[in-house]
């Protein structure tokens, strides 16, 4: 089954084809890692899916409403200066279904609190967003995600400059998540997050996409050094997407 899917997909920037004759199923209920290197098209084909990037040719088929639709992208392009509580970011997933002019009602709060606790943050409720360390900000912004009872979840890089606990928490709370239906798609660079989160791939290199199982791609790039000690690993640019 699937919610979504790639028709022959052709997306450009600035007048220059970035991804071509992408094709495949998203799995629903599945977590599927997009990987490549930097300036291959990940965050190209995710505000394609996003509906904020049209095709030059093919299509995003996609059948979860739009307000279902969460994208997260990654934490430098997020500006959480704005003075507003962790409790308030969390309970503003209820607007894209509710409205943002509404208020919340009492069972909006008790799923705020669950969803708070959830994520280790309850103690965190008021503190404002702009006294976060990066790992407690990356869970406030999947709290909000898991309020809009999001079915359709675009991640970018959310392991990111956060700790190893935050990873493992979001590692639990994303599986769950997608074990209850969700269709979740994340950016990853790190084949060891890779091999804990995803059940399918999808590789982008080269302008085209592939799909690969994590058991290939492990099987593949595992044991092999890191491009720097200590950094995630890095699938190399030469990665080319008909050798999986
Ligand atoms: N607004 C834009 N105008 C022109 N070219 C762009 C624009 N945004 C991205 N590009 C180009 O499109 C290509 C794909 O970029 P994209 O950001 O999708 O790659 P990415 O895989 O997400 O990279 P990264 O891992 O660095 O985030 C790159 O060559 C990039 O330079």
């Amino acid at each position: 089954m699937s919610r979504l899917q790639l028709e022959d997909l052709q997306l450009a920037r600035g007048g220059q084809t970035v991804l071509e004759h992408l094709d495949g199923r998203f799995m629903d209920g599945a977590i599927t890692a997009l990987v490549g290197a930097n300036g291959s098209g990940k965050s190209t084909l995710i505000a394609s899916i996003m509906g904020m990037l049209r095709p030059v040719a093919g299509k995003v088929e996609c059948q979860v409403p739009k307000e279902r639709c969460a994208w997260l992208p990654q934490q430098l392009a997020l500006d959480l200066t704005f003075p507003m509580s962790v409790e308030e970011l969390i309970m503003t997933g209820t607007w894209p279904s509710h409205g943002a002019l509404k208020g919340y009602c009492a069972a909006h709060y008790r799923r705020g609190r669950e969803i708070m606790a959830r994520l280790g943050i309850s103690s965190l409720a008021h503190r404002p967003l702009g006294e976060l360390s990066g790992g407690q900000r990356q869970r406030a912004l999947i709290g909000r995600t898991l309020m809009q009872e999001a079915e359709l979840l675009l991640l970018d890089e959310p392991f990111a400059n956060v700790d190893i606990e935050t990873v493992n928490v979001l590692t639990d709370v994303l599986r769950d998540t997608a074990r209850q239906g969700a269709t979740i798609i994340v950016v990853l660079h790190d084949l060891e997050q890779l091999s804990r989160l995803a059940d399918d791939v999808l590789i982008l290199a080269g302008g085209h996409g592939r799909w690969a199982s994590p058991e290939s791609l492990l099987e593949r790039y595992a044991g092999q050094p890191a491009k720097a000690p200590r950094l995630p690993f890095i699938f190399p640019d030469t990665l080319d997407a008909g050798t999986v």
